[in-house]
């Protein structure tokens, strides 16, 4: 395979072309499973580099809010047919820049394309309801205005699937686009950049700024330009979104983190509740707001689960997500790689008993990366901070429950409500949980983690701005609905 990403300069796309920060400054984006390797330099943009792309932005939206919307939805198939076409080079950018294994990224990028065509076809699907007037001779109904310019804030963890699941549907509704990339991810979501310069979309519709998130990104949520913003990220940076947004009556859609459970009842097919699992807390190195965190299983089950649950943990090959056969790659970086350390040493402070994993991986080939073993606490109560903080790491908590009425009670003892699974063949037990977990996905029978693209998604409680993204939720936060009545 050819590596064309290695050592060079990826730059910012402002108003149709590939321009440099006026700081002429870089960041250097290493691979996490050899740090050796440079995957490539993005800028340190400043506060002017964001002006020009907001201004670009600002002037081009005038033109692309009066095209049709199936004009519009050209240009999304458009990039989804070179983004198709390029799906080899962009996942293996992903999984040298971020560390995810190569099938994952293929099927991030697979889910990238497939967005862009979803978006696409909205072009041509309703925007409005037409509604009865009290008066018989005026005809009311809605329609929908963009927002204007919009600002995306994305995360490292998904860098191709955020980015367009943020940009096309307001691409499509007549917005046009500034989006920061993480620095940590930003040379993959270039790529997709590229892809945007390659569909041919008109000059200061889509731009992308790389820069620090207290730069760019406050800049973003800021500027008084920019009259949306949607953020992917951490919680405390969501907040400072969220204040700073409300505070010049922007308008802003938060995501954020998860600490999302799995119960299994006494009666679940345990093999399934255990592929689930695992595939739920350890895939993408338990990198995921979605990723399973807390497994809490009915006491005459839990021995027979937790057999079958370390088994299979055993089996994971840990590596450099490149090499075929590895199925769990690296931390994203030193930071985060330390963050999961240092929760796992809580959770030995705190009481809870390690059955498995807990250590960084250094020997031989893992010298260079920041890998580390996938990992099992069994006796953690609730209160511990294992159980009630994001970790974002390959790190499950197991708890043992007498009652269904207490997995619930534990299930909802969160700041958190994101997303939430049970195992169980009770229907009953099943209607029980839709009703009473908090939780804006609810799975059954299915892992915490995987998101449909026609489906909205979000969460409750401090997950997000009880706003919901993708599917034909989208249309809500990307536009404003105008009441008209006409006699
Ligand atoms: N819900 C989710 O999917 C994600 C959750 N997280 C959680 O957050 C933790 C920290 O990860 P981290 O990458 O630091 O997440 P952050 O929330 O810091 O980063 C997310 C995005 O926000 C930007 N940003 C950072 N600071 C600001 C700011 N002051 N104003 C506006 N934008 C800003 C970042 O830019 P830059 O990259 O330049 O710093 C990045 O583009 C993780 O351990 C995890 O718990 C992280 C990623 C995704
Ligand atoms: O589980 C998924 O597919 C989506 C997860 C996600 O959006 C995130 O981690 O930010």
């Amino acid at each position: 395979m050819t590596i064309n990403t290695q050592n060079k300069r990826y730059l910012n796309y402002v108003n149709g072309e590939w321009i440099e920060s006026s700081k002429n400054e870089w960041t250097e984006n290493r691979n996490p499973a050899n740090t050796e390797e440079v995957v490539g330099y993005v800028p340190k943009s400043s506060n002017e580099d964001l002006d020009k792309a907001v201004a670009a932005a600002k002037n081009s939206q005038k033109e692309w809010k009066k095209l049709s919307g199936d004009v519009r939805g050209k240009y999304l198939y458009k990039a989804a047919d070179i983004l198709e076409s390029r799906i080899d080079e962009v996942a293996e950018s992903m999984t040298r820049e971020m560390g995810k294994t190569l099938p994952e990224a293929k099927g991030e990028t697979a889910r990238g394309v497939a967005i862009l065509r979803y978006y696409a076809g909205e072009g041509l699907r309703k925007v409005g309801d037409v509604i009865p007037s009290t008066d018989k001779e005026a005809l009311m109904f809605t329609t929908r205005a963009p927002l204007g310019v919009v600002g995306i804030i994305t995360p490292w963890n998904f860098p191709v699937a955020i980015p367009i699941w943020k940009a096309a549907p307001a691409l499509i509704y007549g917005n046009s686009i500034v989006l920061k990339p993480a620095t940590e991810a930003a040379v993959t979501c270039a790529k997709v950049f590229e892809c945007f310069e390659l569909a041919g979309f008109p000059s200061g519709v889509v731009n992308m700024v790389t820069g620090p998130g207290n730069v760019i990104g406050k800049g973003i949520a800021n500027h008084s330009d920019v009259n949306g913003i949607t953020f992917t990220g951490s919680n405390t940076v969501g907040k400072q979104i969220g204040q700073t947004a409300l505070a010049r009556g922007a308008k802003y859609q938060l995501e954020m983190g998860g600490k999302n459970p799995v119960i299994v009842d006494a009666d679940a097919d345990l093999d399934q509740a255990v592929e689930a699992t695992i595939s739920g807390a350890f895939r993408s190195t338990g990198q995921k707001c979605t990723a399973t965190s807390r497994v809490i299983v009915l006491e005459n089950v839990y021995d027979r689960f937790k057999e079958k649950l370390v088994a299979k943990t055993n089996e994971i090959i840990v590596g450099d997500g490149l090499q075929e056969g590895v199925w769990m790659g690296p931390a994203v970086n030193e930071r985060q790689l330390n963050t999961v350390l240092s929760y796992i040493q809580k959770g030995r402070k705190e009481g809870a008993s390690l059955v498995i994993g807990g250590e960084r991986l250094t020997a031989g080939s893992f010298e260079k990366g920041h890998f580390i073993q996938p990992t099992i606490f069994e006796n953690v109560t609730t209160s511990m901070t294992i159980a009630q903080e994001e970790i974002f790491g390959p790190v499950i908590t197991l708890m043992k429950v007498n009652t269904m009425e207490e997995a619930l009670n534990i299930a909802n003892d969160v700041e958190f409500g994101l997303s939430a699974s049970i195992f169980t063949s009770n229907i009953q037990k099943m209607l029980t949980f839709i009703e009473d977990i908090d939780a804006g996905l609810v799975r059954i029978n299915a892992e915490s983690a995987g998101v449909e693209l026609q489906a909205p998604f979000g969460g409750m409680k401090n997950s997000s701005s009880h706003s919901r993204e993708q599917g034909q939720a989208a249309i809500e936060f990307f536009t404003s609905i105008k009441t008209v009545l006409t006699k």
